[in-house]
């Protein structure tokens, strides 16, 4: 069996990434409001609609430090973030669900999603997800090189040159199998199980379309960033 070994230049590029990646938290001013603010349905939908606004942001920058993305076609790399948003907030929320938050964090945040005015129908499908990516206990390192693996999708809709991606997509790819091989080492099916995941994600875009419509329904406000990268109003 031969030795699975990080390169230099692996190991370069995975400090990139995950250095890209570590800016990416939630303002503390939105968790501590995630604690103050009352429960109301509307109240919980701003908390809501201000933590993804700030999410993409933080989505965009991070994009921008994958290395070789802003050689890609301009077009293009609106195609790929518009088509990764959804999927990369989704994982994003699993990640900081599932991570150690402080005593009864989880609880009110949970309680406070459940009660935003999201239909029962996509709520489950949404907690099984944070289940189903919490139980993996993923590592940083992982975190980061799957969301970056799940950004440089190659086949999303309106990408022009695919096989560039492609290119960019391939040693974020190389480098998770490897991490997982030496991170995980008793469970060989890891890296299989880490894109399983990625799967479930895009079942979840079509969870998030519905959900869009449903809310916008009821009229409810998104900020122009969400209506930009979501393609609403
Ligand atoms: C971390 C960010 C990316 N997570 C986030 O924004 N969440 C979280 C969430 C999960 C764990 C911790 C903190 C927050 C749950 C949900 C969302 C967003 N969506 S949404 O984009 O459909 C939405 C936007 C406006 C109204 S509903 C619904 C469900």
């Amino acid at each position: 069996k031969e030795k699975v070994e990080i390169t230099k230049e692996q190991e370069a590029l995975m400090k990139l990434i995950v250095d890209a990646y570590n800016k990416h938290q939630i303002p503390q001013d939105v968790t501590k409001k995630l604690l103050q603010e009352q429960y109301s349905t509307e109240e919980n939908f701003i908390l809501l609609t201000e933590i993804a606004t700030s999410q993409v942001q933080v989505l965009v920058e991070f994009t921008k430090n994958i290395p070789g993305f802003l050689s890609l076609d301009h077009e293009d790399q609106i195609a790929l973030l518009k088509g990764s948003a959804v999927e990369a907030m989704f994982l994003r929320s699993a990640q900081v669900f599932s991570r150690k938050m402080p005593i009864g964090h989880t609880e009110v945040l949970e309680e406070r999603i459940r009660k935003s005015g999201i239909s029962e129908e996509f709520i489950t499908p949404l907690f099984n997800f944070y289940k189903s990516v919490g139980e993996l206990h993923m590592s940083l390192e992982e975190q980061a090189l799957l969301t970056a693996v799940t950004i440089l999708t190659p086949d999303r809709p309106y990408v022009k040159d695919q096989q560039t991606v492609e290119l960019l997509q391939e040693p974020m790819v190389d480098l998770l199998k490897k991490l997982c091989v030496l991170q995980h080492p008793q469970e060989p099916q890891y890296f299989a199980r880490l894109l399983g995941r990625l799967t479930e994600l895009r079942t979840l875009n079509h969870y998030h379309a519905e959900m869009l419509t449903s809310w916008r329904v009821n009229d409810h406000k998104f900020t122009p960033l969400l209506c930009e990268i979501w393609d609403v109003q």
